[in-house]
């Protein structure tokens, strides 16, 4: 090891708990290499009986990918590192392929987790990938509203980013540089797989990282201290947004958000503007924010008086008794069958109970909810029912088939509300928000903290 290692690893990670082991990302790429050696040592020094397994997804989008896995299995035996190589399989999309790899890298790296009872994933973003990063999304951003792009998209990528509200991914190295690591490998006489996209600049990230490599290192530093002023502006607007919501939101019935209209003179307009934009594709079960604009837009109606407008698939309902937000009926998913934690309409997570029975999923409709008495005397009777209507109900897919209908009993599944759009990845700028909203509609809590004694933010 670098006579400088010691420190370097504490300094990495000893403010992340092991307890219930880790998985290290291996692409058989530097950083991911160095990452995994570095971890290694850690561990061995500090907490010997954790868990570490590291595992390599094989994309099968490149001839190498295998060999490029085996090479990185082959390391881990020579270390006494378990290792698992994860294949993509099945179909792949011609259009989106690198964040249709992403997304199913998570999944199958989640999946690996899972095997083995671990909730921590560590990868290797370096500091250089935090400013490419930066760097592709104001391009992106460009005229936009600059006050959201300060608040969001520039902080980068979070220390910290929670998947599918159950396992946390880590990024340890997002304040070293690649070069660092490069160093620290050769002295260590450990090679490492070059991946030809990454310096192929027909993509975006390779140009940006070739244009930041001529810029030097201050330049890189002035747009990684943006990133941190971004990222704790972001925090600090969340903090607010979460503030707002426990003070004004509601929920009188399953489905149906009620706002306090006091929100609209809350003396924070930032704040509310982006609770309402959480609580809105929260409502309407899409992963997206709504537009910072039309949102702008909406709020301001609202503080003109009474409407009824849709806007990320939610009807915004502002009448005497409060405004009220609830899934639109348009677009409900139709009957299907259903498939265990399967996240049905973007809104609700389903557990089969019984998964003998070939169940479908569909929405309640207006006809079943038509004469139900519900009232709770505050809250207009019609929004209960249209909110209940969107709600989703099983059938048996047998049938009509002339089967016996099922006993009577428990429903054969629990539905569970999520926050849509922090239900895939939440990073950890916008934990306070997502708690609050969480909190809100009767989700599950968030897992603990992958940092010992330290918050997630
Ligand atoms: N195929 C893969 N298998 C496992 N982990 C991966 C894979 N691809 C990427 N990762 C993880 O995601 C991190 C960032 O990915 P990115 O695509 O930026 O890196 P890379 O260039 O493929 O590899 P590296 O960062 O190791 O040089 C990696 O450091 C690694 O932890």
């Amino acid at each position: 090891m670098l006579a400088t290692e010691p420190e370097l690893s504490i300094r990495l990670f000893s403010h992340i708990d092991f307890t219930h082991g880790a998985v290290a990302a291996v692409s058989g790429g530097s950083d991911s290499t160095a990452l995994l050696l570095l971890l290694k040592h850690y561990l061995d020094q500090t907490s010997p009986s954790a868990k570490l397994l590291a595992v390599t997804v094989d994309h099968g989008l490149r001839q190498a990918s295998a060999s490029e896995a085996q090479a990185v299995a082959k390391l881990c035996a020579e270390r006494g590192i378990a290792h698992r190589i994860m294949v993509w399989t099945g179909g792949k999309p011609s259009t989106g392929l690198p964040a249709a790899a992403r997304v199913a890298r998570y999944r199958l790296l989640a999946e690996a987790a899972r095997a083995e009872g671990i909730g921590l994933i560590l990868t290797g973003h370096t500091s250089d990938d935090q400013a490419e990063t930066v760097l592709m999304r104001s391009a992106r951003n460009e005229g936009r509203e600059s006050a959201e792009m300060a608040g969001r998209g520039l902080a980068g990528m979070a220390q910290a980013t929670l998947h599918d509200w159950s396992e946390w991914i880590v990024r340890p190295l997002l304040g070293t540089r690649r070069s660092a690591l490069r160093d620290f490998l050769r002295d260590q006489h450990v090679g490492w797989a070059d991946d030809p996209t990454n310096i192929d600049e027909a993509f975006e990230r390779p140009r940006v990282r070739a244009a930041l490599d001529g810029e030097g290192a201050e330049h890189m530093q002035d747009v990684l201290r943006l990133a941190g002023q971004a990222a704790v502006e972001r925090r600090e607007l969340g903090a607010a947004a979460a503030d707002l919501v426990r003070r004004f939101a509601r929920q009188p019935a399953t489905g149906l958000m009620r706002l306090d209209p006091a929100l609209l003179t809350a003396h924070d307009d930032r704040a509310a503007i982006y609770a309402l934009r959480i609580l809105l594709a929260t409502a309407g079960g899409v992963a997206f924010l709504p537009d910072q604009a039309r949102s702008e837009a909406l709020f301001d109606r609202l503080r003109a008086g009474f409407l009824c407008a849709t806007l990320s698939r939610t009807v915004v309902d502002f009448r005497r008794a409060g405004i009220f937000l609830r899934r639109e009926a348009r677009g409900l998913p139709p009957a299907a069958a259903a498939v265990d934690h399967m996240v049905w309409d973007g809104r609700r997570r389903i557990t089969l109970r019984d998964r003998s029975d070939a169940l479908l999923i569909a929405p309640l409709g207006a006809a079943a909810v038509k004469r139900l008495a519900i009232d709770d005397g505050q809250t207009p009777a019609s929004l209960m029912r249209a909110a209940l209507a969107g709600e989703p109900t099983s059938r048996q897919a047998f049938e009509n088939t002339g089967l016996p209908p099922r006993e009577p009993g428990p429903p054969p599944f629990a539905v569970r509300p999520v926050v849509s759009p922090f239900s895939r990845f939440l990073p950890s700028f916008d934990l306070a928000p997502a708690r609050a909203v969480a909190e809100l509609i009767g989700a599950s809590p968030l897992p603990a903290s992958p940092f010992s004694g330290h918050s997630a933010g």
